[in-house]
């Protein structure tokens, strides 16, 4: 996978040199290429901004350094982080690991000039995605965050590809507790059934934690499970 990252704080990114992302990157698995939007600036202060028409408090980032950004990366798919972006969800994630080239235009200041974003969807597919309902200083962070749940979906990128299956949002429910040595630790024990061996039972105590879990703190996530995915067992849980 291509991926381009286009912002006025490339320094930002050097998170990406570290851990599965930066095994992703030296093995060849992901191509990510950090710019400087400041690159496609021409004037001696290497303007990216200026004042909002219309009025308004602070700036807006002017269209021309990022059209030719655009013109220069691209075609791929511009994934803009904003506050008025579309929910990113799990299923997102999915879809945009499947994409040949992903593009990811951080915003800063008030925000990039509407045009931008309108010139490109008649060249490329074009997402604004939020990842909740807060503001940042930019994209920059939110950057961070889609290329993690992005690149973990890549085959190959993580070792155990069972972990994809188990996690929270998966499978549409939020996972079970997990435990690991010691048996006792402060006075609390592991559930003795998760040491029982028996892996029938652990499946089932594991599927109704993770029911009763979602039911408790995500209730918009357990009414949307589907009810055909749900067995007799399920019912009782
Ligand atoms: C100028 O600000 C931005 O470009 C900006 C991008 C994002 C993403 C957020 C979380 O969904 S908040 C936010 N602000």
């Amino acid at each position: 996978m291509r991926v381009d990252i286009i912002s006025i704080f490339p320094d930002y990114f050097t998170p990406l040199d570290l851990s599965l992302i930066g095994k992703a990157r030296t093995s060849g698995l992901l191509d990510l290429v950090v710019h400087d939007l400041r690159t496609w600036t021409s004037d001696v202060h290497r303007t990216v901004d200026d004042t909002p028409y219309g009025g308004g408090p602070g700036m807006v980032m002017r269209p021309e350094p990022w059209s030719q950004a655009l013109d220069a990366v691209g075609p791929g798919t511009l994934i803009v982080p904003s506050p008025v972006g579309k929910p990113f969800t799990q299923a997102d994630a999915h879809e945009l690991a499947a994409a040949e080239h992903l593009i990811f235009a951080c915003g800063r200041y008030e925000g990039i000039d509407q045009r931008v974003i309108d010139d490109a969807a008649g060249r490329m597919p074009v997402r604004e995605v939020s990842l909740g309902d807060y503001v940042l200083f930019g994209g920059e962070v939110a950057v961070i965050v889609i290329m993690e749940a992005v690149t973990r979906l890549l085959p190959g990128v993580l070792g155990n590809a069972d972990s994809l299956t188990e996690e929270s949002h998966a499978a549409g429910l939020l996972e079970a507790p997990v435990y690991t040595k010691p048996a006792s630790w402060r006075g609390r024990d592991v559930p003795e059934i998760l040491r029982s061996g028996d892996h029938g039972r652990i499946a089932r105590w594991r599927r109704d934690q993770s029911l009763l879990r979602t039911a408790e703190r995500r209730p918009d996530m357990f009414a949307a499970y589907p009810p055909a995915q749900l067995d007799r067992a399920d019912r009782r849980a």
